[in-house]
């Protein structure tokens, strides 16, 4: 009977599996009799070799292969298929009535005012203040890493303009609810528009000239609260060292918005930061921000969100809801991730900068084992989740934190103030489980991905929303050096993961099973792709300088499968890519610059990751800029490759373009001569592919005469190292 009643209830959420096809998995185990075959190829070469040369040449090729086929297998684990999951927002008010909508916290992050423009950051905390969601369960707080007054101001702006932003979303039901966003789309004209967004330019050119100047000067501070507010910027109030602020902006229940309904809590938070405590990033922000709301609201759910994303679509909140309350995986739930989505994209996405593989196609392969890995913005937590595992309770070290914890007092109540100072302090975490057991984890720059990890290991699901229209939108980087940097952050952070004593491949794979843990494997050693790709770079192309011919020739039978294993692994990927409403532009794109990282972000990754664990130096989060330069922009928008600044990622690039070129006409110019072709044909061909992908390069350093061009002392650099490798290898008997 229970079946029946429970069968009759109309569905909040559906899902479909698709498994990969058998000719799939046939394609599978026939590449990798091939890899093992190239392997023992590589082997008996190595044991066979008879001068130290051919011996050292052959182990770099099992390397390199070895760590290929390792990189491929942990791949197939994302291939194995895959789950649709649609949810029916409009059956939630026949299960639970708007009046028991659970409360949502949510997180915004920002860190520095000047590479996060605050009117970026306030323009993401409005999309979400504007959600279709009952505006007295919904609390915003704004973490600012960078300490900065501009940042309050800003926000205190905000608060004015939202409480005629707000009605104006709802009155005209309006779908883009960030208004930076609304005010460049195609939007119906009426005096009511006009007058709302001459009150947005206003607020943008005040906020933006306080930005300017740097400085919130005394005519822009209106009432004695707000000189209060900013009388905390004493004169040794740095970034880096300051006391707690933390600022009610706007609260339920006491501020209204001009039609007289309740405004969402706004809520600015700087922590305490001091130069002897470490702060741990951003996972330190948000577990202040999970401390500090527990103190003050202590709503149930939680939403993370960077500044540099917005939302795009006001009844996300209620999909949400969709799953936490259908019961048959609620209780083990311990987030929703919306895949990252981004706008501003430039034609065939040059930089490769879209991550669909990442952001969608593997978390939907995720989604159908233990559920997709947190991917740092766009995800909805249940709070339950940061305080052990579903059957394992870990207790935070005062009540007031405690999930569980009923906030009966105003925000701006002084003991609730006291308390959330108190656990915002710098020196608050020590001697407590923050950091390991409770919130988010430390010990990595890319805490999104090390927290989900730890989470599922913990035994909790998660489950991929996947709607047609984005539930958010974030910027890309624009030019090639913030790519290559954002990268190389992700790469360092992914190599803490990969080598900690909570590695994938041992503790995961033993936490979750083999193949969650091997998934997660596959990003964690992301990095080591740099070892085959900075080898197939130049190894060949040096021999073959040399006329050394080092792959089997044309007609011997080795060759074929050579010419399996580059095919089998390139058509698929490309089928794949179309197939995923990409282009094949869009594909060429992605392996170019999978090869670009091969020699730049990887590799330097890999040093600073091994510097860092010798303890010779220590590097941070490096944060994205966000701020767009027009001619930057300009050049983005018609898909020009930028380089302009001098980067030493840009002189291992270059080198290895110039390498391959020359390698490259001097295998043509030995064939003309009469050499060997039949055996310098793979060598040829490496170097051709890897020239005809350069291209954007040698542009740059040739033709180009604007300013986004290879900085002319990179180029002299580049071609000096260039000649000293290819002295060397000549050198070599
Ligand atoms: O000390 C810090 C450093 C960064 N941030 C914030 O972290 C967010 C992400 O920084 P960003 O420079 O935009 O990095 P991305 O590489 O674009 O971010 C991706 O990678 C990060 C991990 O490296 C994740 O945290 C992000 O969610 C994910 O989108 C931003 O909101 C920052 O304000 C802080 O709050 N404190
Ligand atoms: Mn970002």
């Amino acid at each position: 009977m229970e079946g029946a009643a429970a069968i009759s209830k109309p569905p909040l959420h559906t899902l479909a599996f698709s498994r990969a096809t058998a000719a799939n998995r046939i394609f599978a185990a026939v590449y990798a009799c091939a890899v093992l075959a190239l392997l023992y190829h590589h082997a008996l070469a190595a044991l066979h070799s008879t001068t130290f040369l051919s011996f050292s040449l052959s182990l770099s090729f099992l390397l390199s292969d070895l760590i290929l086929a390792f990189m491929w297998a942990t791949n197939q684990c994302f291939r194995m298929g895959w789950v649709h999951r649609r949810v029916f927002p409009e059956n939630l008010r026949k299960v639970v009535r708007e009046e028991d909508f659970p409360a949502i916290d949510m997180f915004v992050c920002t860190a520095d005012p000047f590479k996060e423009p605050p009117m970026s950051v306030v323009n993401t905390a409005l999309s979400v203040m504007a959600y279709d969601y009952p505006a007295e369960k919904l609390s915003v707080y704004v973490s600012d890493d960078g300490g900065s007054d501009l940042t309050l101001f800003a926000f205190m702006e905000a608060a004015k303009f939202g409480s005629h932003w707000l009605p104006f979303c709802r009155r005209n039901n309006v779908v883009e609810r960030c208004p930076e966003a609304y005010f460049a789309s195609n939007y119906p004209q009426s005096n009511e528009t006009k007058q709302i967004k001459e009150m947005y330019e206003n607020m943008k050119q005040r906020v933006e000239t306080v930005v300017d100047i740097g400085k919130v000067t005394d005519d822009y501070i209106t009432t004695e609260q707000e000189r209060q507010a900013f009388n905390k910027w004493t004169s040794d109030f740095t970034r880096y060292d300051h006391p707690t602020v933390i600022q009610v902006l706007s609260e339920i229940g006491k501020d209204r918005d001009i039609t007289g309904q309740s405004m969402p809590n706004l809520i600015y938070v700087s922590r305490q930061k001091g130069r002897t405590s470490p702060h741990n990033f951003k996972a330190g922000a948000l577990n202040v921000l999970l401390r500090v709301s527990a103190v003050m609201t202590n709503a149930p759910i939680i939403l993370t969100v960077d500044c540099d994303m917005y939302s795009n679509d006001p009844q996300t909140p209620r999909r949400v809801l969709c799953y936490f309350f259908d019961t048959t995986i609620s209780s083990k739930l311990g987030y929703i991730q919306f895949p990252q989505r981004f706008h501003g994209l430039n034609k065939n996405d040059i930089y490769a900068c879209e991550f669909k593989r990442i952001f969608i196609k593997n978390s939907m392969a995720l989604d159908g084992l233990a559920g997709p890995n947190y991917v740092g913005t766009g995800c909805f937590f249940s709070r339950c989740a940061f305080f052990g595992g579903p059957s394992s309770f870990v207790s935070p070290e005062i009540p007031e934190l405690r999930p569980d914890h009923v906030v009966n007092k105003s925000v701006q109540a002084q003991s609730i103030l006291a308390l959330a100072h108190h656990v915002a302090n710098c020196k608050y975490e020590n001697q407590t489980n923050w950091g390991s057991k409770l919130g988010f984890k430390y010990g990595t720059v890319v805490e999104d991905f090390y927290t989900g990890f730890r989470l599922q290991c913990e035994g909790w699901k998660s489950v991929l929303c996947h709607p047609t229209r984005p539930a958010f939108l974030g910027d890309v980087p624009i030019t090639l050096n913030d790519v290559l940097n954002q990268i190389k952050r992700w790469s360092v952070g992914f190599l803490e993961v990969a080598f900690s004593k909570y590695s994938p491949v041992t503790f995961g794979v033993r936490a979750m099973g083999p193949i969650m843990g091997l998934c997660y494997a596959h990003y964690a050693f992301w990095p080591i792709w740099s070892i085959p790709l900075t080898i197939y770079a130049f190894l060949p192309q040096l021999a073959l300088l040399k006329g050394v011919s080092i792959f089997p020739k044309v007609s011997d039978t080795w060759f074929l499968l050579h010419v399996f294993l580059f095919l089998g692994a390139y058509i698929p990927d490309c089928v794949d890519c179309i197939l995923f409403e990409g282009t094949f532009q869009s594909w060429w794109n992605e392996q170019r610059m999978w090869m670009l990282k091969g020699v730049t972000s990887f590799p330097f990754a890999l040093v600073e990751f091994l510097t860092k664990c010798l303890g010779i130096a220590t590097h941070g989060f490096n944060v994205t800029s966000k701020v767009l330069d027009d001619e930057q922009s300009k050049r983005y928008d018609q898909g020009t490759f930028e380089f302009r600044v001098q980067s030493p990622m840009f002189v291992s690039l270059s080198t290895a373009a110039i390498v391959n070129l020359v390698a490259f006409f001097g295998g043509v110019i030995e064939v003309l001569r009469g050499g060997d072709f039949d055996g310098l044909f793979v060598q040829m061909f490496v170097a051709g592919f890897v020239v005809v992908n350069c291209w954007p390069i040698y542009e740059a350093m040739l033709f180009r005469t604007d300013k986004g061009r290879m900085p002319t002392k990179t180029t002299l650099i580049s071609t000096f190292l260039a000649w000293v490798l290819y002295t060397t290898a000549s050198h070599i008997p």
